[in-house]
């Protein structure tokens, strides 16, 4: 089966300052990967390259079969992407939003409708649809960004810190809308500063001053490291770190 991320030796450097360091991953189709690092290890240079919105200096890299380096206007299309720094507009309705965004991947209109009220009834949130969605609690809003999306339904899906600073519990539905999304076939790729989160990846990457540091499963890095806990794992790794301030 093709994968739906690889990378190999992929690098950016900022002058002589290099942030990514030759990383070499396969990420697999449907596959929920948690990509860790301390502050500052490179994860967010990592995932705008593979996103397409910054170039490599050298090394390769494909998203959803797709070249980083001359395809990237077709890896757009093909996939999602949810940050907390780029998120919904607070001055539209949670139904602008969705259709707004569904017209951005030229949807149509059929298609918008039958999905809207299929993603409305997911998140319990018929009652709120003319709401605005500055009105919203964070957890709400953050469950409704992952599923506008997603919402085109792409081959995958990047989420940076999708979860920053809403309770264990919203987290917890959170990752349950992650699961059903994988379930569906969608790839998922998150950042997380959580290691509940990173407990529940398929396999987890862990990045050290711009480089892989560990890549296994949750529990294939407990064994290796001879600890229980995730939590562990990435204090053991980031200890060796030279720029994390944490
Ligand atoms: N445009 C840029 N110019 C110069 N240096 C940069 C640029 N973007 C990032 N860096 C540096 O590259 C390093 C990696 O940053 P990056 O944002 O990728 O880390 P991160 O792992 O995502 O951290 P965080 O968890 O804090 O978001 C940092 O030292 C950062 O200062």
């Amino acid at each position: 089966m093709q994968d739906a991320i690889t990378t190999r030796n992929l690098t950016k450097t900022f002058g002589s300052f290099t942030a990514v360091d030759a990383i070499t991953f396969h990420v697999k189709k449907g596959e929920i990967f948690g990509f860790l690092g301390a502050n500052g290890a490179g994860k967010t240079t990592a995932m705008r390259m593979l996103c397409g919105l910054s170039f490599p200096t050298s090394g390769k890299a494909t998203v959803a079969g797709f070249d980083v380096a001359t395809e990237t206007e077709k890896i757009k299309r093909s996939i999602g992407y949810m940050s907390q720094k780029f998120s919904l507009y607070e001055d539209l309705t949670v139904r602008e939003n969705i259709r707004f965004y569904a017209g951005i991947y030229g949807k149509s209109r059929a298609f918008i409708r039958e999905k809207t009220s299929r993603v409305l009834q997911q998140l319990r949130l018929e009652n709120e649809a003319d709401k605005l969605v500055g009105a919203l609690p964070l957890g709400w809003k953050q469950k409704l960004a992952f599923s506008v999306a997603i919402f085109h339904e792409p081959e995958i899906v990047f989420l940076d810190e999708p979860t920053g600073g809403v309770d264990p519990v919203t987290r917890r539905e959170f990752w349950n809308l992650i699961y059903e999304a994988a379930g569906d076939g969608i790839t998922v790729f998150v950042t997380t500063h959580y290691m509940d989160e990173a407990e529940y990846c398929d396999r987890v990457s862990i990045m050290v001053d711009g480089k892989i540091g560990a890549l296994d499963s949750p529990k294939g890095l407990k064994e290796t490291f001879g600890v229980n806990s995730m939590d562990e794992v990435f204090l053991k790794l980031a200890r060796g770190a030279k720029r994390s301030d944490g």
